[in-house]
């Protein structure tokens, strides 16, 4: 459910949102991805369709639409999950850094090192806390217990959950309340050093204060890294995002600034949507 809301109530998050942070990281940061062209088929359904969106380094890019417009597809071609689904078919380019991630000669293994991913739903392993953040520098070769710690607990520390686990680390992850297991998988992210962390709406299944600690943990990470950030919530984009997507029907229907796309929207179908006309 897309929550009805006015301009107005829009407009007011937006005035009280940091503008020295914006116009800090809105001046000229490089291009991480950039997708030009990109079209996307699942078997016969066309789910994107010629998208052409660059994503900004050390800013949080926010995709809206409704529900079925491609958003989550368009996440999971920038560390090529999408692949995945059997019958995907792509065309266009996906640059990152530079590189065509859609070449066949592209190493996916290598994406996935610099691209991590949160889930909407909390998804630990069934594992202890350390664990769950020692296991990616695990399979990256790292087997010093003393690197394995420091590791976790920066981790921790970057993903603001450390104060709440350090005297607990050997216990199961599951014990964990959804908004901490949430903030671990963050952490979990965090070992692997990525670049860019791509997150497919991180707190819907969460209450409002776990919800309110994701979003100020995340303005924290655009200082390190690139976020792109799939949400639902308008007001949730308009409060922590620097650059806005708007996408319909496979479509990207508009593409700005954050405080332009909410309070000077371009198009006629992005005015309805943000004002809550439809979706
Ligand atoms: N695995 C799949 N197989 C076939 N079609 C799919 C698959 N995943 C998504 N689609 C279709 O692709 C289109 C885009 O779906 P997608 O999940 O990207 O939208 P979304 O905007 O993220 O939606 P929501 O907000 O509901 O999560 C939809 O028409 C959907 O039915």
């Amino acid at each position: 459910m897309h929550s009805v809301i006015s301009v107005k109530a829009l407009n007011k998050k937006i005035v009280t949102s940091s503008e020295k942070s914006q116009q800090e990281s809105l001046i000229e940061n490089p291009i991480v991805f950039e997708t030009d062209d990109l079209n996307l088929w699942y078997s016969d359904t066309q789910a994107l369709k010629n998208i052409q969106l660059p994503i900004y380094e050390k800013n949080v890019t926010a995709i809206i639409g409704p529900s079925g417009c491609g958003k989550s597809t368009y996440l999971k071609t920038l560390n090529r999950m999408v692949e995945l689904v059997p019958g995907v078919q792509t065309s266009g380019t996906i640059k990152y850094r530079g590189k065509n991630i859609l070449d066949k000669s592209f190493k996916v293994e290598e994406l996935r090192t610099q691209v991590g991913m949160v889930f909407q739903k909390p998804n630990p392993f069934p594992k202890s806390i350390y664990d769950n953040i020692a296991y990616g520098p695990k399979i990256h070769g790292i087997r010093n217990k003393k690197i394995l710690d420091e590791i976790v607990e920066q981790s921790l520390r970057g993903a603001y959950i450390w104060d709440e686990v350090k005297d607990r680390l050997k216990q199961n992850a599951y014990g964990l309340s959804g908004g901490q297991q949430q903030r671990l998988c963050i952490a979990r992210c965090l070992a692997i050093e990525p670049d860019v962390i791509l997150m497919d709406e991180p707190t819907s299944a969460l209450d409002p204060k776990s919800t309110l600690k994701v979003e100020e943990l995340i303005q924290e990470l655009k200082k390190e890294y690139s976020i792109v950030i799939v949400t639902h919530n308008m007001q949730q984009a308009a409060r922590i995002s620097d650059y806005t997507a708007f996408m319909l029907n496979g479509e990207l229907v508009e593409f700005t600034d954050t405080n332009t796309l909410f309070s000077m929207p371009k198009d006629k179908r992005t005015e309805d949507y943000i004002t809550g006309r439809f979706g």
